[in-house]
């Protein structure tokens, strides 16, 4: 594998974290390092930027690319796919899941062919990304011809239309690629999501324990929202039922009224659901907040 190293050196003793340069998982990454409170100024096309609230420097590298960094350099943290650490077959630590980057690993063949099943292209042409772990997965269904595995680095769909391929092993998310290109799904390899890595050998153990930290707080926020809503007394408890928090929810009683105040965190996806049942109940002046950033 090819690698460049970064455009300038990285200031001595920070922690290096290595972030994808660009694609499908940047926008979620720069979200969560804000989110984390890990301040950056990146200077225009810089593949490296300094923290301004944490010793840490972040160097921006192809996604592809991160985890043999983080597995094999001298690099202590990065966010890649799980998908990319399978195929780098690199030892890291995966510290946690982040929730983005969620899709699969998918064996794909033209719409129009008759293969209906993987084995039907072991001994084939299959065009991929991840040929070591297209190798691996055929290896099951192979009797006497190795299958042909190509790797291309992108635009891996178009490798059937264009006569290199019987059939590919690609990402699918939503599938519109896949649809677009005449493909269909034959099996699925794996399924895959961004995470948090961690070189197993870093000397900065403490500051990777911080920023997890913060990781799985933010992570965690984004799954939640608070909600507060005044219940008489009569129905509090049946209120409660509705919102019960994460532990408890939070009650205070109102001034001079027999009513309550019950502030709760409550699942993202269930927030309509829980309005309409809580309105149904009685409840007034139900507020719902965006949580920012938690520690549970
Ligand atoms: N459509 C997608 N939906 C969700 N996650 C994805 C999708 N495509 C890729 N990923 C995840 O992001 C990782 C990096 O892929 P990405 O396409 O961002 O890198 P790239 O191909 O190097 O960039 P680019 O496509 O901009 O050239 C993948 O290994 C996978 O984990
Ligand atoms: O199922 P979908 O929602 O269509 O997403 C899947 C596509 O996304 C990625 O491609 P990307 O856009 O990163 O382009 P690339 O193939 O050039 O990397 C992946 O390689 C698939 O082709
Ligand atoms: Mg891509």
């Amino acid at each position: 594998m090819s690698v460049n190293p970064p455009s300038s050196p990285p200031k001595q003793d920070n922690l290096l974290f290595a972030i994808p340069k660009k694609g499908r998982l940047y926008e979620s990454v720069v979200k969560l390092l804000n989110g984390a409170g890990l301040d950056y100024n990146r200077p225009n096309r810089l593949d490296i930027a300094h923290c301004s609230s944490l010793p840490v420097t972040l160097v921006f590298l192809p996604a592809s690319d991160i985890a043999k960094y983080v597995g094999e350099g001298n690099v202590d943290l990065g966010i890649t796919g799980q998908d990319i650490i399978a195929e780098s077959k690199t030892t890291v630590n995966e510290l946690m899941n982040l929730e983005f980057g969620r899709c699969k690993l998918a064996v794909q063949a033209p719409i129009d062919s008759a293969i209906t099943h993987p084995s039907q292209l072991a001994g084939k042409r299959i065009v991929t990304s991840f040929p070591d772990i297209t190798a691996n997965y055929f290896k099951q269904f192979e009797t006497d011809k190795l299958t042909q595995i190509k790797y291309v680095g992108g635009s891996v769909e178009a490798a059937c239309g264009l006569g290199l391929a019987d059939g590919i092993v690609d990402l699918v998310e939503t599938g519109t690629t896949m649809k677009a290109a005449g493909l269909e799904i034959i099996s699925t390899i794996m399924t895959t999501q961004a995470v948090l890595i961690s070189n197993p050998k870093t000397r900065h153990s403490k500051l990777v324990k911080k920023i997890h930290q913060r990781f799985v707080g933010f992570v965690l926020a984004q799954q939640y929202k608070m909600i507060t809503y005044n219940i008489c007394t009569e129905k509090l408890q049946q209120a409660i039922k509705i919102t019960p928090g994460r532990k408890a929810p939070t009650i205070n009683p109102l001034f001079n009224e027999a009513f309550f105040a019950v502030s709760a965190m409550v699942h993202r996806g269930d927030v309509g659901d829980i309005m309409d049942d809580l309105h149904e109940l009685g409840a007034t002046d139900i507020i719902v907040f965006d949580l920012e950033n938690c520690r549970a």
